[in-house]
């Protein structure tokens, strides 16, 4: 029984040290497009109809602010009201005119205890009139974001028996790749272990044409945007995937294809071995710069 319903993966607010540099290489090189002409405040990108999926904050050090779920209904957002107040959690409302800036309905946040990285929940955003260009790549969604952490095993817990996550897929020891119930997809959000603090892994783009895969590896490697892993095939999702960095060395990944569960009767997760070919049957390995940045914000209380 999960507590509430997801709808899907909504967006992730990124930290980054130059706000028009940023700009320019989500819009230019990833493909996004920009939701309004930049002002004083954040950029907001989209890769679909919604108002944003990654939001851009000036900021001293690069990371992760926080990672942003969509619910079924309103019904659903008090259903986790009651839910995340009954686990003791801090849940504050997002500030009225913070709504009204992400063009948002009704969302709360409250700060996961093992990561420390904020989750907001809302229900609506505002549905942009022109559709996303696809004017570089075929991007479908924001696919997944994924964090290391040092508290795993407690992570993994947390959010699969308190948040309605379900785990698809182990690496033994290494990751947990969750899916956010309903929400047919393999992963909307996975988690690796670290020996060395919590921080961002990487944001996942997926797209719809393997050819994008490809051509941007080609657009990458012309304008000396370093490519960090890949191309491959990984295992647990079977997608096809690269990976490279933005200007401030976060991870991003595109990815072609992705196993999708039923609601009811899904398959077991499996425990796959920690062995290099389950994160690319193609046998390519990561760079050392992959997954590295990416500060995960604490959350300040005002
Ligand atoms: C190497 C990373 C953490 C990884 C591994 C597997 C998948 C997948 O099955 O889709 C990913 O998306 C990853 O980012
Ligand atoms: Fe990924």
């Amino acid at each position: 029984m999960i507590p509430f319903r997801y709808r899907k993966l909504g967006y992730v607010a990124l930290n980054v040290t130059d706000l028009e540099r940023s700009v320019r290489f989500y819009t230019d090189m990833v493909g996004l497009d920009l939701s309004e002409p930049p002002g004083a405040g954040p950029a907001f990108l989209r890769c679909g109809t919604d108002h944003h999926h990654v939001v851009l904050y000036p900021a001293a050090e690069p990371g992760i602010k926080r990672v942003a779920f969509e619910l079924e209904s309103r019904a659903e957002m008090e259903h986790a009201r009651k839910h995340l107040a009954s686990l003791g959690l801090v849940v504050e409302d997002i500030p009225v005119e913070e709504r009204a800036a992400l063009r948002q309905g009704d969302g709360l946040r409250f700060v996961e205890p093992n990561s420390g990285l904020t989750f907001e929940l809302y229900t609506r955003v505002l549905q942009m009139a022109l559709p996303f260009r696809q004017s570089l790549t075929k991007i479908v969604r924001l696919g997944h974001v994924v964090l290391s952490v040092e508290r795993f095993d407690e992570m993994t817990d947390f959010l699969t028996t308190q948040l309605g996550f379900a785990v698809s897929d182990f690496v033994e020891g290494r990751f947990a790749f969750l899916r956010c119930q309903p929400n047919p997809l393999h992963h909307s959000f996975a988690i690796g272990r670290s020996a060395a603090g919590n921080h961002l892994n990487h944001v996942n783009f997926m797209v719809s044409d393997m050819d994008d895969i490809g051509i941007a590896m080609n657009r990458l490697q012309k304008h000396e945007v370093p490519v960090v892993f890949g191309p491959g095939r990984h295992q647990p999702s079977g997608s096809i995937f690269l990976y490279f960095l933005d200007p401030d060395g976060m991870s991003l990944e595109y990815s072609f294809g992705m196993e999708e569960f039923p609601e009811k009767g899904a398959r077991e997760p499996r425990m796959l071995e920690a062995h290099p070919l389950a994160l690319d049957t193609w046998g390519s390995v990561p760079q050392p710069a992959f997954g590295k940045v990416g500060a995960i914000e604490p959350e300040v209380r005002t």
